[in-house]
């Protein structure tokens, strides 16, 4: 079986909201964007060359905007959680980026034998992940067994990235899951991740670290994330999280 089959076809947007300016913008794309930097550039040079294509953009952007939004109001819940105020990160998380991921998952024969996307965890702060069917699997947290999640038309699934296990010192986790693939209909997914700007650098609340919580994470930025990325193989099982663990 051709080993590519039924694979994820991953389409990504980047939105920068401040300098250094951006590869690609979702969230102001009419004013601003310029995609000059997509896995498949033909999807965008298709995309904006005619009306209807500029119609369904508008939709992305104001979907963009709304998912910020969401991801805004619950860090903000997320901080209030942890004993830190509800605004704790709501500048740097407004001026910070969101990154869009459309990923399309064409049908398989033989689903059980390929997977969409790899065991992984995010980056951000959170993902807000969209998607048009079941295939999204995230691992237990006695990491034993992978659990589906389930497909609630136009349900928004929020999962926990890498920068929130930093911030958090430990006490949110970074979630591991991966995309099944299934033998009937392309699957699509829009996963929107959020975090601070290019250099601004995630440091584990000091708040929560004391002589029984010793600070656990080194502090990084998306810049760290994009250097880590060009010489590891997330794919291969490189990790991101593991690898701004403070071992004692
Ligand atoms: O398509 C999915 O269900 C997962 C997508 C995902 O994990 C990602 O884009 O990082
Ligand atoms: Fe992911």
């Amino acid at each position: 079986m051709d080993d590519n089959y039924g694979k994820n076809q991953r389409i990504i947007g980047l939105s920068v909201q401040s300098p250094p300016s951006s590869i690609s913008a979702f969230t102001k794309p009419l004013k601003r964007s310029h995609f000059n930097h997509s896995h498949q550039p033909w999807y965008f040079k298709h995309r904006i060359r005619n009306l209807k294509a500029l119609v369904e953009l508008e939709k992305m952007a104001s979907f963009a905007v709304d998912v910020k939004n969401v991801a805004m109001e619950v860090m903000g819940a997320i901080t209030e959680s942890l004993g830190l105020s509800n605004s704790y990160m709501r500048e740097k998380l407004e001026d910070g980026m969101q990154v869009m991921a459309i990923n399309c998952y064409p049908p398989c024969p033989q689903p059980d034998r390929v997977l969409g996307l790899p065991p992984h965890t995010d980056y951000s702060f959170v993902t807000i992940l969209l998607q048009s069917g079941q295939g999204l699997q995230v691992m237990s947290t006695n990491e034993e067994e992978w659990r589906l999640i389930a497909d609630n038309h136009g349900v928004l699934h929020v999962q926990v990235g890498d920068f929130l296990e930093v911030l958090s010192n430990g006490s949110y986790k970074s979630v591991v899951h991966r995309a099944t693939l299934n033998s009937e209909k392309t699957r699509y997914s829009i996963a929107s991740l959020h975090s601070y700007g290019m250099d601004e650098k995630v440091e584990t609340a000091k708040e929560l670290v004391d002589e029984q919580h010793p600070k656990g994470y080194k502090g990084s930025s998306f810049r760290d994330f994009l250097k880590f990325l060009s010489t590891n193989d997330i794919a291969e099982g490189s990790s991101f999280i593991e690898n701004l663990k403070i071992k004692s």
